[in-house]
């Protein structure tokens, strides 16, 4: 059987790479890849192009995946044995197909290091042609890879299995494999990396869900709680992120998070019960359970000492996908009010997408002095102007080549400057000030804005067409009162930023999620710093600690939706109309507020 395997690859091979014949016999998912890598020029009989990182850039690397790294250990370990007995290795990549960790066999380790099968290389098909790595991330699924199905001879030696890893948000974060040498006895299974995998994603659930109730089902009920049980996490009714399991067991697939809701899925359903899964069969659904955690940190630390992003889970789940979109190539519009955060969630963004350690280029569209906005942008050859610098200037979209480019208040950029930045993003080249040939350009786009896009291109202040070439998708970021539990969002900014024991009182934290926060995160922020500022070591901070705008602010009327807060003080209201009869003015009286406050803030009404 393996022989023939081997023969009938060795003539796949020769029609394929020597005669540029269809080969006969070829599984479909590496007759694919074997027609991208030709596509992209790759030759078979010659080396593949690897820049292996040094020292430094695979400690990055580690320190950029550090949370898929520690989540993935356990079974890595539980893997790394199996792989040793039967002298393979065990491997973990990131989403790019970055090699991070290798366990197992130390043999076959140093014979995998002599093919670059090692920490720090990056295994995606376009730089090492047919893998498993880089065929289980481009094809979204488990792939097996043996011997002389690889696209370089060199990789003949390696028979591997690999399947991605998702996170709960539907980002592919990495990579399972399992590697030994090729026509070997063993040949890894993937049914092993698949099991590995399921492990992995299921202990994403374990941290970072504040506030959301998960929901377990399995049509099995003795399979609940283990690694195959369907995961679903709703926040505030709202599917906001699953496991694979979880959406395949209710027909759904990732486009669901964001948009379903519990009601849609589980319309009357008895808790604990069961329900008609997709096939038709029944499901057992496990109670849903209130997480204990608070809103996730970010996976990055932000700019310029800025604390670490904290997003509720809605806004992670809009994360998840905007990373795909991005990596797809797909440009990505953020909308929301100022200091919302649009640019640490752009950072976000390319921190989390294969363009990760590649250049980030922030430009702030509505700050660039008007005259010299084109200049920057664009660059400039020596001697285009007046004041340009002899050598020319690269320009800053330039500079983003390879990585992510931001443009931050896209809605102040000047409507001829729009003009020439719709043929940047048309012909993806870019023709510096001062002439010269189009220089090719290879950018992601992020843009942003606080300005209603959609108004200004009717009032033909903002290119039309520009406004559909940039916002294929648009994010809108709440505004910071409208979170879902503000206490837990500011607890959790704080325990980011707070140092030295230093520590918020509940007082303060509840005068904190009373106030309105017109300016966002970025009013939070200044307002911690300055509480850190004036505080001592180990002190416990009170409201007097706070700047009077925060103390005295305290809304009147609640966004939308309100604070739990707000809701306990709702409550207390229609408590107090309650025990008064339905008497609004006496209820007033008693509390000590004004009847048109108690009807605004108990009743809703003006
Ligand atoms: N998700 C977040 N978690 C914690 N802090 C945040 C978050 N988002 C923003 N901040 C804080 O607010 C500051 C401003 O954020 P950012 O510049 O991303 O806002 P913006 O929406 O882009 O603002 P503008 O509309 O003014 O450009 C950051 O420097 C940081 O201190």
């Amino acid at each position: 059987m393996a022989t023939a395997l081997i023969s009938d690859l060795t003539r796949a091979r020769r029609d394929f790479f020597d005669r540029g014949a269809e080969p006969i016999g070829l599984r479909e998912p590496i007759l694919r890849s074997w027609r991208r890598c030709a596509e992209r020029g790759l030759d078979a009989h010659g080396e593949p192009a690897i820049e292996p990182l040094g020292q430094s850039g695979l400690r990055e690397l580690k320190e950029r995946n550090e949370r898929l790294i520690r989540l993935s250990r356990p079974q890595l370990e539980m893997l790394a044995g199996e792989a040793h007995d039967v002298g393979g290795l065990v491997i973990l990549s990131d989403g790019a197909g970055s090699v991070l960790d290798a366990l197992g066999d130390a043999d076959f380790g140093a014979k995998a290091a002599n093919v670059a099968l090692k920490p720090g290389v990056r295994w995606a098909e376009a730089a090492t042609g047919t893998n498993a790595i880089g065929a289980a991330l481009l094809e979204r699924r488990g792939v097996e890879v043996r011997g002389a199905e690889h696209f370089f001879d060199s990789h003949r030696i390696l028979a591997c299995a690999a399947a991605p890893i998702f996170d709960p948000f539907g980002g592919m974060v990495g990579a399972l494999d399992l590697s030994s040498a090729a026509g070997g006895p063993y040949p890894p299974p993937l049914q092993l990396v698949r099991l590995g995998v399921d492990r992995i994603e299921h202990g994403m659930f374990a941290e970072g869900f504040s506030g959301c109730e998960i929901v377990r089902l399995h049509a099995d009920r003795a399979m609940l709680g283990s690694p195959q049980e369907g995961v679903l996490v709703f926040d505030s009714a709202r599917l906001v992120a699953a496991n694979r399991h979880g959406l395949a067991l209710m027909g759904l697939d990732w486009t669901a998070l964001g948009g379903r809701s519990f009601g849609d899925l589980f319309d009357g359903v008895a808790k604990g019960g069961m329900i008609r899964g997709r096939s038709g069969g029944s499901l057992h659904i496990v109670e849903p359970e209130a997480a204990k955690l608070h809103p996730v940190r970010g996976p990055e630390r932000d700019h310029a000492g800025a604390p670490d992003p904290v997003f509720e889970p809605a806004t992670l789940a809009d994360l998840a996908r905007a990373v795909r979109l991005v990596d797809g190539d797909v440009p990505v519009l953020i909308q929301g009010e100022t200091g919302s955060g649009k640019e640490m969630f752009a950072r976000a963004v390319h921190a989390r997408s294969a363009r990760g350690s590649k250049p980030f280029i922030a430009v702030n569209c509505a700050a660039l002095p008007e005259g010299l906005i084109e200049a920057e942008l664009f660059g400039y050859e020596h001697g285009a102007f007046t004041g340009a610098r002899r050598a020319g200037s690269k320009g800053l979209l330039r500079e983003a080549d390879g990585g992510v480019l931001f443009l931050d208040e896209i809605g102040d950029m000047p409507v001829l400057l729009q003009a020439r930045l719709l043929r940047v993003v048309q012909d993806r080249a870019v023709t510096p000030l001062g002439g010269g040939r189009p220089i090719p350009l290879d950018i992601r786009l992020i843009c942003a804005t606080h300005r209603d896009l959609d108004g200004l291109v009717g009032a033909e202040a903002f290119r039309s067409d520009l406004y559909f070439r940039l916002a294929q998708f648009t994010f809108v970021l709440p505004p910071l009162r409208a979170a879902a539990d503000r206490i837990a969002t500011i607890e959790a900014v704080w325990d980011g930023m707070a140092r030295d024991g230093r520590r918020l009182g509940r007082e303060a934290l509840e005068t904190m999620a009373a106030h309105d926060w017109p300016g966002n995160h970025r009013e939070l922020a200044g307002v911690l710093k300055a509480m850190i500022a004036l505080s001592e070591a180990g002190e416990t901070l009170g409201p007097d600690c706070l700047p009077a705008s925060v103390r005295s602010a305290a809304p009147e009327t609640p966004a939308t939706p309100p604070s739990k807060l707000e809701s306990l003080a709702r409550a207390a209201m229609l408590a107090a109309i309650d025990d008064c009869g339905g008497n609004v003015a006496a209820a007033a009286r008693r509390l000590g507020v004004s009847r048109s406050t108690l009807y605004r803030r108990a009743l809703g009404r003006d």
